[in-house]
């Protein structure tokens, strides 16, 4: 099936009309009392493709990361990942399947340098693939080849990065478990407009690897990046589409751009 049969004329997913791709959301629906926070919400993902979820403050974004995650538990609706229904995993076995977040805020070893936080991480992915594994010769050259990728100064301690640069280590971090699909949470909040020329030249690096669900308040940067985009509003998604199809939706305009114009 095609995205075209799945997407209606209003912009919205039909969720019986959707097949299994790569990621399938099938009227998600996360209450917290009596706040849908994240309500019926259908969204088909192939794999490759580079998706962006937007929307005001409160829309449901991340909720929504949390739900695909797994670190909380839908009210109703499925998750199915690579054809398996994956809603009742817990979030160690989704991301044992290739599912890797990234947070808003780094999560790294502030006192340890750029050089051994990687080194941490390829350990980490190497115990939980096999706990008896010892750290294999293969690991040097897989941090040399990480610190290329990421073009940032080895013997740095962590707590002394830039911001947008321990934004970058987390990505790297992130990357080392072999994931299929990465969720980036706002890569860009909090840095300096250089800093976050280099996190885009990053992800637009990283999109050649993998499937990526990114959440970003950058408009500039979600649509120069997208293959597709969803707009979330109060947990519902009022558009889907390609980025001249988000910008021309007279519903995304009123909501969440206010009457941005991309020149
Ligand atoms: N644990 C929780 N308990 C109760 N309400 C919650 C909880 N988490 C989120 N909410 C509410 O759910 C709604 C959606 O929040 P969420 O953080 O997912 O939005 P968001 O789109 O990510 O917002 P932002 O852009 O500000 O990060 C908000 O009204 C929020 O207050």
């Amino acid at each position: 099936m095609t995205d075209q049969q799945a997407t209606r004329t209003d912009g919205k997913v039909s969720a019986s009309t959707l097949d299994d791709e790569f990621l399938t959301l099938a009227d998600l629906t996360k209450e917290f009392g009596s706040l849908a926070a994240v309500d019926s919400v259908s969204l088909s993902v192939p794999e490759g493709e580079l998706h962006s979820i937007i929307g005001p403050n409160g829309a449901g974004k991340t909720t929504l990361f949390s739900l695909i995650a797994g670190s909380l538990s839908p009210t109703s609706g499925e998750i199915r990942y690579r054809g398996q229904n994956i809603t009742d995993r817990d979030e160690y076995q989704r991301a044992q399947r290739g599912i890797s977040r990234v947070f808003q805020i780094a999560q790294l070893f502030p006192n340890l340098t750029v050089r051994e936080n990687i080194r941490l991480g390829l350990q980490a992915r190497d115990q939980s693939m096999n706990p008896f594994v010892t750290v294999g010769d293969g690991t040097d050259e897989a941090i040399e080849r990480m610190l290329d990728r990421l073009n940032l100064p080895p013997e740095i301690t962590a707590e002394n990065l830039a911001h947008g640069d321990k934004k970058k280590l987390e990505m790297g971090i992130s990357i080392t478990s072999d994931p299929d699909l990465l969720l980036l949470d706002e890569p860009t909040s909090g840095v300096s407009a250089g800093e976050s020329e280099d996190i885009i030249d990053l992800i637009d690096e990283l999109r050649d690897d993998f499937t990526i669900l990114l959440i970003e308040h950058d408009v500039d940067m979600v649509l120069k990046l997208s293959d597709r985009i969803t707009v979330l509003h109060q947990g519902r998604v009022i558009s889907q589409g390609d980025a001249e199809t988000i910008m021309a939706d007279e519903e995304v305009q009123r909501a969440y751009l206010g009457g941005y114009k991309n020149d």
